[in-house]
């Protein structure tokens, strides 16, 4: 049986261009569709599995990746945006009608992430951003519902697709988290 884990990378995952130069994320309503502007290329594009972060129809992963927040602004529709949890770190502005996420964004000034908006590449109607790198909280899809019998054919997929499989972030991200919170605790 084939694992499904997203549309977007389940024939493959497709390169960047390498000179993407970014775009319009657009939501998924037929009418008045919100649309989002991104200036310059994604960094750190991953799949998730974790409960909070938007996932098309089916699918068992998000792909996410992150731009700096100056590089976002609402072009069209931005009264149809509600922000999904706003208890949550990531405030994810979702499109009331359709429900897509169009970016979700961090207030807290001393989150290690401060100052990056997390958005999905798929959402752009131009292609060429940077390919996701990695798979990260994967066991987090039990929680959604998937039977843990099924973890080690997700797991073996990711790695056949060229994506490392984590539990939580890739090595570099925990790492750039971990030298956040000891500088933090220096200070
Ligand atoms: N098991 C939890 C994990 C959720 C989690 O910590 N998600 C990360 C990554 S989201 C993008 O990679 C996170 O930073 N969350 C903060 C937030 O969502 O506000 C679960 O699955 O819910
Ligand atoms: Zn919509
Ligand atoms: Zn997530």
């Amino acid at each position: 049986m084939t694992v499904h884990i997203h549309p977007s990378i389940d024939s493959g995952v497709k390169k960047g261009s390498g000179s993407f130069a970014g775009g319009t994320l657009v939501c998924k309503c037929k009418d008045r569709p919100v649309k989002v502007g991104i200036k310059g290329d994604v960094a750190h594009n991953h799949a998730c599995g974790c409960t909070k972060c938007w996932k098309p129809e089916g699918a068992a992963f998000s792909v996410v990746a992150v731009v700096p927040r100056d590089n976002v602004s609402v072009l069209e529709n931005g009264d149809k945006l509600q922000i999904v949890d706003t208890s949550a770190a990531i405030q994810r502005y979702a499109c009331k009608v359709c429900g897509t996420h169009m970016y979700g964004r961090i207030e807290n000034k001393g989150h290690p992430f401060y100052g990056l908006d997390f958005i999905h590449p798929e959402l752009f109607t131009e292609g060429g951003w940077s390919a996701p790198g990695f798979a990260a909280f994967v066991s987090s899809v039990i929680e959604s519902g998937v039977p843990p019998a099924e973890m080690d054919g997700i797991r073996s997929r990711f790695k056949e697709l060229g994506l490392e499989p984590y539990d939580c972030l890739s090595p570099p991200l925990m790492d750039a988290i971990a030298t956040h919170v000891a500088k933090s605790k220096a200070a």
